[in-house]
């Protein structure tokens, strides 16, 4: 178990993935996982735990050697220009898409190992994965707390206080087919919720959401960690995760370019200022006359 990482750290040279370095291994020859409570050897177990995650799609390679270090307990923000591969990370790194190399870790149990496990401990609300969209949206919560196995009664009791404070009372009936973008995102995060997990990944949660619902979600997940909890959101808005996040990795091309607390990240600067002094990049308005020609 490596120390989480508190320092903003321009990250060391990432492998190619045709000839990963000795310290990626494929997932299925990761070492047995430690146990899921406690610290080894003194340091606290990450809430998650990454490491050397690559992903190639044909001779994309979309995740080139990412490792993060998510300590329990934090709110943290992945933030990235589009196509970075933040989506494929938290995919790999939550059970949904097998990564090419490396591994990842939820409170020290290895996710491609023991994914039942693993599982137990997260509560994931994916980008763009189809939801069971005939169920009704309470149907759909409930079916979410019963498929972990939990008591009916209180499946019941959760998915009522839920769906009040995620304001989808009135839609509680209606086909999630027939939900609106941000309807839809409330009611996949309601369904993450339901059975309280540790660890919280969150692919823009905000994307599409109305600003009152997206002030109460805020307000869900900031009680949710300061109660314990984790949460990952990954987001576009610096804004938000600067004053939302304690912590915060920004990522582009597939690597990490810099991670830590935020205010060590964004270093005096704004996180958006930050973001593009390390991303790069810039305003390109040349050409596209045929625009500016009324
Ligand atoms: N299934 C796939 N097949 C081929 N290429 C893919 C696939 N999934 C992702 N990619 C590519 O991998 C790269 C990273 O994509 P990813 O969705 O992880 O980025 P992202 O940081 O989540 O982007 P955004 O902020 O736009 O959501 C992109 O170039 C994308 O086109």
């Amino acid at each position: 178990m490596t120390e989480p990482r508190h320092e903003p750290t321009p990250m060391s040279a990432p492998p190619h993935l045709d000839a990963p370095p000795h310290a990626l291994q494929p997932p299925q020859a990761a070492a047995p996982a430690a146990p899921s409570e406690g610290s080894v050897a003194g340091a606290p177990i990450a809430a998650l735990s990454i490491r050397g995650l690559a992903k190639r799609f044909g001779e994309k390679i979309a995740v080139d050697g990412v490792s993060l270090e998510v300590p329990a307990g934090s709110f943290f923000g992945m933030v990235g220009p589009n196509g970075a591969g933040k989506t494929t990370t938290l995919s790999m790194a939550t059970g949904l898409l097998r990564p090419d190399f490396g591994t990842a870790l939820v409170h020290g149990v290895d996710v491609w190992a023991r994914p039942l496990e693993a599982k137990k401990l997260m509560g994931v609300l994916p980008d763009g994965v189809r939801l069971f969209d005939r169920l009704t949206g309470e149907q759909l919560v409930t079916y979410s707390g019963l498929l972990r196995g939990m008591d009916r009664d209180v499946v019941g009791t959760r998915v009522s206080e839920l769906l009040a404070a995620l304001d989808l009372e009135a839609d509680a009936g209606s086909l999630v087919v027939d939900y609106s973008a941000g309807m839809t995102k409330k009611i996949a995060l309601a369904s993450a919720l339901i059975h309280a997990p540790r660890l919280l990944v969150l692919d823009e949660p905000f994307e599409s959401v109305d600003p009152v619902s997206a002030a109460n979600i805020r307000g869900i997940l900031e009680s949710y960690v300061a109660s314990g909890g984790t949460v990952i959101v990954s987001s576009h808005v610096m804004d938000l995760v600067q004053r939302m996040c304690s912590h915060v990795a920004v990522v582009a091309g597939g690597r990490v370019l810099a991670a830590g607390s935020v205010d060590e990240v964004r270093n005096g600067s704004t996180l958006e200022e930050r973001f593009v002094q390390l991303v790069g990049g810039g305003h390109r308005t040349e050409g596209l006359e045929w625009l500016r020609t009324f």
